[in-house]
Order: structure tokens, then C-alpha cells, then sequence
């Protein structure tokens, strides 16, 4: 379902908007109950746009990541990415694309982001090892830090919080590190609750300057080697994610108001993984640490009480 359309795509009569946003719709609660859950906050002109976006994102990664994903080539991702000017060019080719064609229409926003993800899962088919932090920074800000731009274009942000009365020859502030920030936290997080999931495909995310820097090698890595260097070295990685939380926390009250809750709703839910790790006592070879469903929905009160106040 989630793979190119095989058949000549002019051919195809697609589905009308609605019924497209209603595929996205399902896609997204299907996948992530998180995400689903947060959007459900936003306003309802808002909702249908960010389903739209996860969809091409969820299908973009389902690419390299799928279990189709043997059969992707770089080919394929050219393919994706002529797909993908389509949408932007007004002229989709599937039943997905409808919606996301219907959003840039409705809500402006830049082509480059979504090029930069397909960048990103580009990486995903030719390395499976980082040396350094700023190697894998650009992964991140490829496959993650680009949802955050690509969301805020809908979510839009609040232009009153932005000038000061007596200055509005001042330009706005646009929180674009703070946006990008979310997505890299959300990404660190992901790598360090799938490290043994990854480790099985034979792909190592964290640096392995750090790996070093611990005196933990990729062998202990495949053979799940929890002991203190393992502690030390996630203690590292969970306090590295947690500073990308905090930059994305500053940026959040410029975001217009609608959008502050669920994008609280979300941070909260993704950084309670990093706890769930350090309860876990950092086991993420054979522990897959989830925040439960009772907690997300409790932790739904004070991430409305911080939209209001910061
Ligand atoms: C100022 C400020 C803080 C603004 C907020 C901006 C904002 C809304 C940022 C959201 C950032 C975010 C949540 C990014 C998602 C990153 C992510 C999960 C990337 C995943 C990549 C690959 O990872 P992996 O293969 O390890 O993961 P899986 O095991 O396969 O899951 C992705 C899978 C890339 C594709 C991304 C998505 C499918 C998620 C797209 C999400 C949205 C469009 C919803 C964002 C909206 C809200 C309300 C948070
Ligand atoms: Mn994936």
C-alpha cells in the first residue's frame, strides 16, 4: 500500500480531496498513536494538513524502510522525488498525493524540506555507520528536522507574540532552530529505543566517536552488552536528546496558539521514552521502551498548562 504506484499513473482517476485526506487520516492512526493523538488537538483546518504531510513522510521512509524496502534503489527515489514536484506542481499521481497537493496549496511552504528528507533516506541505503556527531546531525536534520519545518508551515506562527508594539519595523522571530530542534530530539530519541532493532539490520546510528569515547565497541553493541560503559555512553546520548527537547521547548510560544498544545502534547510524549530508557535501566536491546497509552493521555493537562503559560 504504501509503495509506488505500478501502473502508468495518468492513467489512474485518483480519489476526490476529502477521501484523500481520509487515507492519510487512517495511515497516521494506524502508524503512530502519538502522532495521531497530537494532531487531534490542532484545529480542524490544521489536522487534515499535518495527516497529509505524515503520510508522505510515513510513505517516504516506508521506501528504505519497509518490507518492500529490498527492492528501493536510488532510481526509486528519483522516481519519488518526480512524484513529489508533481504534487507541488499541482498534478498528483496517487490517492496520497491528492491531499498533500490540496495542503501546499492551502498552506505555502517550501519544496526543499521535503527534498532534504528524500535526502536522507538516500542515506539510509548506502551507510549503516556514523563516525562523528555532526555526520549524523545531518541525518537527523535530513529525516527529522525537516518534519518540524514542513509542520509549522501549517501550524503557522503567532505574529503578535513576535514584534513588540513599539517596534514593528522589527522583523518577526522565526523559531526555524527550535522547529528543526523537535524533529532531531525525536530522532535521537528513536535511535536509542531501536538500538537493538537496528543492531539485528546490522546498522549502528549512535556515533562511533562515542562508542570510543566509552571504550564500547560495535562487537559488545551486536552482542547486547548491557555494563557501565553501556550506561555511561546512553547517559551521554539521553542528555544529548534532552538538550535538543529544551531548544525545542523556547521555540514553541512562538507558534500561534493553537498549535502550542499539541506540540507540547507531542514533546512530552517523545521525551517520557527517554525516562522509560533510564527505568529500563537503559535495556533497549531487548526492551522496547513505549510510553504507555494511560500515560500519554494524563501527561495531556500539564502540556495543555505549559501551552498557556510558555
Ligand atoms: C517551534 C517548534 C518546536 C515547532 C514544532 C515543529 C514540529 C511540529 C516538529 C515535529 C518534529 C517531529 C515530530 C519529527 C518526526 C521525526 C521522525 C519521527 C522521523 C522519522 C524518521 C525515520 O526514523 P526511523 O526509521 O528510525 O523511525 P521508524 O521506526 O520507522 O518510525 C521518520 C520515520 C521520518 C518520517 C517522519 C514521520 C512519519 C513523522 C511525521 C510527523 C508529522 C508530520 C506530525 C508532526 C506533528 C505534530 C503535531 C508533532
Ligand atoms: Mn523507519
Amino acid at each position: 500500500m504504501l509503495q509506488l504506484p505500478d501502473s502508468p499513473p495518468r492513467m489512474k482517476t485518483l480519489v476526490s480531496v476529502d477521501e484523500s485526506y481520509n487515507l492519510c487520516r487512517h495511515l497516521i492512526a494506524k502508524y503512530s498513536t502519538t502522532f495521531y493523538l497530537s494532531t487531534l488537538l490542532l484545529s480542524k483546518e490544521k489536522r487534515p494538513a499535518i495527516w497529509a504531510i505524515y503520510a508522505w513522510c510515513r510513505r517516504t521512509d516506508e521506501l528504505v524502510d519497509g518490507p518492500a524496502s529490498a527492492m528501493t534503489t536510488p532510481e526509486t527515489l528519483d522516481l519519488w522525488e518526480q512524484q513529489l514536484e508533481a504534487i507541488f506542481a499541482g498534478q498528483p499521481k496517487d490517492n496520497f498525493d491528492v491531499a498533500l497537493a490540496d495542503t501546499v496549496q492551502r498552506f505555502p511552504m517550501d519544496i526543499q524540506p521535503f527534498r532534504d528528507m528524500i535526502a536522507g533516506q538516500r542515506m539510509d541505503l548506502y551507510r549503516s555507520r556514523y563516525e562523528t556527531f555532526e555526520e549524523l546531525y545531518l541525518y537527523c536534520y535530513r529525516v527529522a528536522g525537516t518534519v518540524g519545518l514542513m509542520s509549522t508551515a501549517v501550524m503557522g506562527l503567532d505574529t503578535t507574540r513576535n514584534t513588540a508594539p513599539w517596534n514593528r519595523e522589527q522583523q518577526p522571530y522565526v523559531p526555524i532552530e527550535e522547529e528543526i530542534a523537535l524533529g532531531i530530539a525525536k530522532q535521537l530519541t528513536n535511535i536509542l529505543r531501536d538500538v537493538g532493532e537496528d543492531a539485528r539490520r546490522g546498522r549502528i546510528y549512535i556515533p562511533l566517536e562515542d562508542l570510543a569515547r566509552f571504550n564500547y565497541t560495535e562487537q559488545d553493541l551486536f552482542k547486547g552488552v548491557i555494563d557501565e560503559r553501556w550506561r555511561s555512553l546512553m547517559r551521554f546520548q539521553i542528555e544529548r536528546a534532552r538538550q535538543f527537547y529544551t531548544k525545542a521547548e523556547r521555540g514553541i510560544s512562538y507558534l500561534s496558539a493553537d498549535a502550542r498544545w499539541p506540540v507540547w502534547a507531542a514533546l512530552t510524549h517523545y521525551s517520557g521514552i527517554l525516562s522509560i530508557i533510564e527505568r529500563n535501566d537503559y535495556n533497549a536491546f531487548t526492551q522496547r521502551a513505549y510510553v504507555p497509552q494511560w500515560q500519554k493521555l494524563r501527561s495531556l493537562p500539564l502540556a495543555w498548562m505549559r501551552s498557556q503559560v510558555f
